[in-house]
């Protein structure tokens, strides 16, 4: 297995890579994660490098221990996957409800640093002294803090997801089709949703995690139709496991969505894997088949690559950045959005001696008049269910 130690140094929140070291590291079973041979000339090279103020160890767990030991061994701090992710999240999280998601994922944490820290109170006989005539020992007291503090966060949890059922419903009510824009982190799904909607109040950053909630932006296709576009949190590989967990809720909105938007960034190296990785997480959130099947999936960042070649008919290369290919985009959209919600765009004849006009104003969604005043008709332009047409033409064609 090889890992990488990485030397980082820390500049506010963001983290410029001074040095980046190769090694092999043991299983993860075993106790140590390097061998004796790498961890002195890591050790050597770590205190060499200029300007190092923390390492990252790209394992997904350390234990408490090696953590210790490395950090004394190296005189900095040391990050695994998990805490790196939750370091940056931390740093991102602006709204209530993504810094609860991040208190709720460093429980586990806090719980395995708790055990390392009795073990070694052990050695002083911490663990059998009782707390202040309590009968509890100050393990059970700080286990029981910390599941006190978790029913905490799960409760205001599950208050706010609540409040985001009812804003849902409260929006199917309203019938704006809704379509979830998703993919890796980075790659650049604020951005679209900014280009597509117009929505200056959107930030892209060039960061992992911009985006750590979960926020909706009206815009129109081009039948003028209102769509909601929702921006999800970005996916990442090898996402420790209970931060996936805690987020999953958050990504629950893209199973109530009309229609689901995949961004790729096609420029970057990795990209075949981080698609495969953004099918795998939409797996393990049981997507309905419907959604899977009639995703759209966005080329973006084209502007990056010399001579773009198209190699699936079915996807639509863009330039977020420099709005290209936005049209045929939001065609696209408008034209899955019809199918999946069974509405349809039609150009309709009416009479305007008769009712039809207000019939289709109350009873869909009217686009377009045009008058023709001598005639005494007009043409409209309207988006309605089959259901409905089949009303109106029982009503004003007697079919
Ligand atoms: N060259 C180029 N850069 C782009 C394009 N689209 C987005 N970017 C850049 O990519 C970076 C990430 O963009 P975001 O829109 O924040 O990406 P995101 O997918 O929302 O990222 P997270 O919220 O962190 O998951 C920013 O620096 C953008 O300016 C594009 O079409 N071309
Ligand atoms: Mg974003």
């Amino acid at each position: 297995m090889m890992a990488e130690a990485v030397g980082l140094v820390n500049t506010l929140d963001n983290w410029r890579v001074v040095d980046k070291i190769i090694m092999s590291t043991k299983t993860p079973e075993k106790k140590r994660i390097f061998g004796k041979g790498n961890f002195q000339s890591l050790t050597e090279k770590i205190r060499q490098t200029a300007g190092i103020t923390a390492v990252f160890v790209n394992v997904q767990r350390l234990s408490p221990l090696s953590e210790r030991e490395l950090e004394e061994a190296w005189g900095v701090k040391v990050f695994d996957r998990y805490s790196v992710v939750l370091h940056i999240f931390r740093c991102n999280a602006r709204t209530k409800e993504a810094k609860l998601q991040i208190s709720l994922a460093e429980i586990p944490l806090l719980r395995s640093r708790l055990k390392n820290e009795v073990a070694n109170l052990d050695q002083q006989g911490g663990r059998t002294r009782y707390i202040g005539g309590s009968g509890e020992t100050l393990l059970e007291v700080h286990q029981r803090l910390l599941k006190e503090r978790e029913m905490k966060i799960r409760s205001a949890l599950e208050k706010l997801r609540r409040k985001r059922h009812l804003l849902r419903s409260q929006r199917k009510h309203k019938e704006f089709p809704v379509v979830s824009v998703l993919g890796y982190t980075n790659c650049g799904k604020t951005t679209l949703i900014k280009a597509l909607t117009g929505d200056s109040g959107l930030q892209p950053k060039n960061q992992l995690f911009a985006t750590l909630d979960v926020t909706v932006h009206a815009g129109q296709l081009p039948s003028h139709m209102t769509v909601l576009y929702v921006d999800t949190i970005g996916f990442l590989s090898q996402l420790p496991h209970q931060l996936i967990d805690s987020f999953s809720a958050t990504l629950e909105d893209i199973k109530h969505s009309d229609l689901l938007v995949h961004v790729r960034d096609i420029s970057h190296p990795e990209t075949v894997n981080q698609k495969m990785n953004v099918l795998n997480v939409l797996k393990n959130l049981q997507i309905p088949d419907r959604l899977m099947s009639s995703m759209i999936e966005v080329h973006n960042k084209i502007d990056l690559i010399d001579s773009y070649q198209f190699t699936e008919p079915s996807v639509l290369p863009v330039s977020a950045l420099e709005e290209r290919g936005l049209d045929e985009l939001k065609k696209a959209v408008e034209e899955e959005i019809l199918n999946s919600t069974g509405k349809h765009i039609l150009d309709l004849k009416v009479d305007l001696s008769t009712p039809q006009l207000s019939w289709l104003y109350k009873e869909a969604t009217v686009q377009d008049v045009q008058v023709n005043a001598d005639e005494g008709s007009a043409v409209v332009k309207v988006i309605m269910s089959t259901a409905a047409y089949g009303r109106y033409k029982k009503l004003f064609t007697g079919w």
